[in-house]
């Protein structure tokens, strides 16, 4: 049977006053599959090890199928946890490593029929005989799986289980560990940075920063409606673009969004979410458009929906099916600090690190607005002393131009044309100083009693 697995409340110091995993709930139905989603050291893995029984909580309750389960030992959890090094025995060839948890288990039965109907099952059958230091890292990756599977366990961890190994192997294994935990029909938890591996395994996705949950979701939700602009700009290449803008809802004139040298009319009527934001007149937000949001075509070309603006080529990318075409709109691009940035969320003493003036004053502004805790984004290098970049995301370095547009190769552009764009609407976030989502309205209000 499928294990239910939650964590109601769930805090973790390993260091006295530094909270890496902070009042973190989840439900995780019987069977299914979420991937914990986060930049390096957001505290995936402490959680993981947390329900795998590795580590004790240092607050709040663990649960499986509803039972109270901090105090449980691994094996007293019938989980199976998959890491990222294998963690195969060097000494064991593959049928004795896949055997060996079910030797453990019960020594007087033959783990034989089992592990060979495991490897069956993997398509490892030819690699029984073999040594790990005889494999290829997809082949010990397969091994340790089947070591995994063979138990038949109510729950699977996998932390990063796909991370060493090379772009082609990791999206076919991607596709083996859907279709697997999916014909087992087991509850998997599976830890990654890598959002797009997030994104097409998970039922859901539950995305950390600095040890508290953001937002979990479905795929499709967490893309289409983040919560905040950290999920925003976590999820989805290219990076969503996100803009300084500043709401102007005159009373007798258009509602418009200035982005510095330019502005986006919104378009009369006013849509609801549009109408809701001109209380936000004379604020600083934060703009993102998703590369799918903005096209290069002129004016007379602009669908319903559709605004005109205009940028100044900077730098062209070639992808081959593809071309990503780096813009100068004369808007200042928001910054996301710390997107990558591995750090404690709270020190011994209680304040953390200064960043910045402006930042830390917003950070504290934000603290209990959302149920995810402060999400702060807004960067006023002028005010925070010298700017600092935004940390690339994934290796991704954010190159020259404000804005980031795909278009087909068959555009010939060269940096310093002047290229008319059209926004559409439809696809626009607005997200106020603090980064979290005012348009479209958002599905969780700020929690006024926390
Ligand atoms: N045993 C430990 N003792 C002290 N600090 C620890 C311990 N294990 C983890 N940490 C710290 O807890 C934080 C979260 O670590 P964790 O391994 O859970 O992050 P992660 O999101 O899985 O990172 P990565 O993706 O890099 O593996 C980090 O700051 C890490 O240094």
């Amino acid at each position: 049977m499928p294990r239910a697995v939650s964590l109601d409340q769930v805090s973790k110091s390993y260091t006295q006053g530094v909270r890496v995993v902070q009042r973190l709930s989840l439900d995780i139905e019987p069977g299914e599959f979420l991937v914990l989603l986060g930049p390096s050291g957001c505290g995936k893995s402490t959680v993981l090890r947390m329900i795998a029984g590795l580590e004790e909580p240092t607050e709040g309750e663990v649960r499986l199928d509803g039972e109270y389960a901090n105090h449980l030992a691994p094996a007293e959890r019938d989980m199976a946890m998959v890491f990222q090094n294998y963690a195969l025995y060097p000494t064991m060839n593959s049928r004795a490593n896949i055997g060996f948890p079910l030797r453990i288990e019960d020594p007087g039965r033959d783990p034989g029929p089992r592990v060979q109907a495991t490897a069956r099952m993997l398509g490892i059958e030819d690699l029984l005989d073999r040594f790990p230091h005889q494999l290829s890292g997809g082949e010990r990756q397969r091994v340790a799986m089947g070591r995994a599977i063979a138990r038949h366990p109510s729950a699977f961890l996998m932390d990063e289980p796909l991370a060493n190994l090379d772009a082609k192997l990791r999206s076919h294994l991607r596709a083996e560990i859907a279709r697997l935990t999916r014909d087992l029909d087991v509850t998997t938890l599976y830890v990654t940075h890598d959002q797009a591996e997030a994104m097409s395994l998970g039922d859901r996705v539950a995305v950390l920063r600095g040890g508290v949950l953001q937002q979990v979701d479905t795929p499709r939700t967490v893309y289409a409606l983040p919560e905040n602009v950290f999920v925003a700009a976590f999820i989805g290449t290219p990076r969503i673009n996100l803009l300084r803008g500043v709401v102007l809802a005159p009373l007798d004139g258009a509602m418009s969004i200035g982005l510095g040298r330019q502005a986006l009319v919104l378009p009369e009527p006013l849509s609801p979410d549009h109408r809701l934001l001109r209380v936000q007149q004379g604020r600083e937000v934060i703009v993102g458009l998703r590369s799918e949001a903005v096209r290069l075509a002129r004016p007379t070309r602009a669908r319903p929906g559709e605004v005109a603006m205009s940028g100044l080529v900077e730098h062209v990318e070639f992808q081959g099916h593809e071309v990503l075409v780096h813009l100068d709109t004369g808007s200042q691009p928001a910054l996301v600090p710390d997107l990558e940035a591995p750090r404690p969320v709270s020190r011994p003493g209680g304040r953390r690190r200064r960043e910045g003036g402006v930042l830390d004053r917003l950070r504290g502004r934000a603290a209990g607005a959302l149920r995810a805790g402060p999400v702060v984004v807004l960067e006023h290098p002028g005010d925070a002393g010298p700017a600092r970049p935004a940390e690339p995301l994934s290796g991704e370095a954010r190159l020259p131009g404000d804005l980031i547009v795909r278009t087909t190769p068959d555009h010939a552009l060269r940096p310093g044309m002047q290229v008319p764009l059209l926004v559409d609407l439809a696809h626009l976030f607005v997200f106020d100083h603090d980064g979290i989502r005012i348009s479209p309205t958002p599905t969780h209000l700020p929690d006024l009693q926390s």
